[in-house]
C-alpha cells in the first residue's frame, strides 16, 4: 500500500491572546466566512472586523486561560488514532491542517510531500459538513493541488462528513449518559443540543447542508442513547448584524426556563474538541443565561476529545476509506447537491435575496456618509483627501 498519510482538517484556534488578531483576520479573509460578491473588498473588510473584534475575543480566550486548547487537543487525537490504526495493523502518519492558524494546511501538505505518501485520507474533524468549515477546506486543498503538479502523485480519498459513524454517536451517546446519571432524578433532565451556527442565507441560499445534517444528527443521537428525556437543538455562537439558523441558544434557553425547566444537559454538537465556544460561551455565558433563567441546575457534556469509541470512530472512517473507492475534492461539491461553494463566482444578477441584503447595505453607508457631512459640515470626500 505504500506510506500511508491521514490528514486531520480542522479551524484552528490563536496559541496566545497575541494570535488572536491575526487569526480573526485569517478567519474572515476567507470568502466561505464572509460570503461577500466583490473579492477586493475581502481583505479591507476582515481587516475591519478583526480589528473591532480582537479586543472582545481576546477578552474571550482569556477567560479561558489566554488561548485554545484546539492544537493540543487536536494533537492528542492524531496520536491516539496513529496508536488505534497501528494495534490494527495499519501503519499510518497523521497530519493536523489548520484553516486559520498554525499549523497551517499547507505546512502539513509541505510535510506530506516531505515524507513522500503514496496514499492519504483527508478527514475534517468536523462530523456535519458546513461550507464554512469542511468546504472552506476543501476549496483551499482544491487550489494547492491545483498549484502543485507533484501532489498529483498522491493518491487521495476525501470523507465530506461522517455524523451517521455508529461509534461517534455511540461516543455522543455515552457522554450523554455519563452526565445523566450524576443527577438525582435523569429522566427529568432536559438535553439541549447547542450547534455551531452559521448564517440563515447559507442553507436557504447557497444550499449548504449543515442544518439538515445537524438534525439528523442530534435525533441519531438520541435514538442511540435510548432514554426517555425531553430534548431541543439550538444555534450558538452568531457573528454580526445578519439573520443565523434559529432557535439561538439564548432564546431556546430563556424560554425552556420559563417553562419551568429545571435540569439542563448541554451537548456542544458540531465539535469534537473543547475549544472557545464550549469552554467560555457555553460553560460561562449561557450558565449565566440559564441562572436569569431560574435553571440552577446546568450541566454540559464534555466534547468527545480523545474519548476511546471517539477514536475508534475516526480509526473506521480511515479504514474504510482506504478500502473504498476514492472521492475526489471536486466531486463533493456534487456530492453535497447544490452547494454554491464560491460566492464570488456565483454571483447572480437581478433582485436576488443576496442582492437585496447588498442593497440595503450600501443604502446604509450611503445615510452614514450622510450623517457625517451633516455633522461636520464635510463630505466623505474630504476626508480621504480627495477634495
Ligand atoms: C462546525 C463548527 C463551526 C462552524 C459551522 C463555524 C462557522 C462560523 N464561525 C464564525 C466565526 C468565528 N468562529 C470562531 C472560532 C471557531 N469556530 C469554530 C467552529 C465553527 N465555526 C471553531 C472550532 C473555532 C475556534 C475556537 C477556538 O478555540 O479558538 C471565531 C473566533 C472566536 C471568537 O471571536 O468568537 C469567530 C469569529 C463564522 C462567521 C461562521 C460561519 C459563517
Ligand atoms: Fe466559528
Amino acid at each position: 500500500m505504500g506510506r500511508v498519510g491521514v490528514l486531520l482538517l480542522n479551524l484552528g484556534g490563536p496559541d496566545q491572546l497575541e494570535d488572536v488578531g491575526p487569526f480573526l483576520f485569517n478567519l474572515f479573509a476567507d470568502p466561505e466566512i464572509i460570503r461577500i460578491p466583490f473579492k477586493w473588498l475581502q481583505r479591507p473588510l476582515a481587516w475591519f472586523i478583526s480589528t473591532r473584534r480582537t479586543k472582545t475575543s481576546q477578552d474571550n480566550y482569556r477567560q479561558i486561560g489566554g488561548g485554545s486548547p484546539l492544537r493540543r487537543i487536536t494533537e492528542e487525537q492524531a496520536y491516539a488514532l496513529k496508536q488505534r490504526l497501528q494495534e490494527l495493523g495499519q501503519e499510518v502518519e497523521t497530519y493536523i491542517g489548520m484553516r486559520y492558524w498554525h499549523p497551517f494546511t499547507e505546512e502539513a501538505i509541505a510535510r506530506i510531500k516531505r515524507d513522500r505518501c503514496d496514499r492519504l485520507v483527508i478527514l475534517p474533524l468536523y462530523p456535519q459538513f458546513s461550507i464554512s468549515t469542511s468546504g472552506s477546506s476543501f476549496r483551499l486543498l482544491q487550489r494547492i493541488w491545483l498549484e502543485d503538479p507533484k501532489l498529483s502523485q498522491i493518491e487521495y480519498t476525501v470523507i465530506p462528513s461522517w455524523y451517521k459513524q455508529p461509534a461517534y454517536l455511540q461516543a455522543m451517546a455515552d457522554l450523554i449518559a455519563q452526565e445523566l446519571n450524576k443527577l438525582p432524578n435523569p429522566d427529568k433532565a432536559h438535553i439541549f443540543f447547542s450547534a455551531h451556527g452559521v448564517p440563515r442565507s447559507y442553507v436557504e441560499e447557497a444550499g449548504d447542508p449543515y442544518q439538515q445534517e445537524i438534525e439528523e444528527c442530534t435525533s441519531l443521537i438520541m435514538q442511540t442513547l435510548n432514554r426517555p428525556n425531553d430534548y431541543t437543538l439550538a444555534y450558538q455562537s452568531r457573528v454580526g448584524p445578519v439573520e443565523w439558523l434559529q432557535p439561538y441558544t439564548e432564546d431556546a434557553i430563556q424560554a425552556l426556563g420559563a417553562q419551568g425547566v429545571e435540569d439542563l444537559v448541554v451537548v456542544p454538537i458540531s465539535f469534537v474538541s473543547e475549544h472557545i465556544e464550549t469552554l467560555q460561551e457555553i460553560d460561562i455565558e449561557y450558565r449565566e443565561v440559564a441562572e436569569h433563567a431560574g435553571i440552577h441546575n446546568f450541566h454540559r457534556v464534555a466534547a468527545p476529545n480523545t474519548h476511546p469509541l471517539f477514536i475508534q470512530a475516526l480509526s473506521d472512517l480511515v479504514v474504510d476509506a482506504l478500502k473504498s473507492p476514492s472521492l475526489k475534492l471536486s466531486q463533493v461539491t456534487q456530492l453535497k447537491k447544490k452547494v454554491k461553494m464560491y460566492p464570488q463566482e456565483s454571483w447572480q444578477w437581478g433582485m436576488t435575496t443576496t442582492a437585496e441584503v447588498w442593497n440595503g447595505r450600501i443604502a446604509m453607508l450611503g445615510f452614514i456618509a450622510l450623517v457625517i457631512e451633516l455633522i461636520t459640515g464635510k463630505g466623505l470626500l474630504h476626508f480621504v483627501g480627495i477634495l
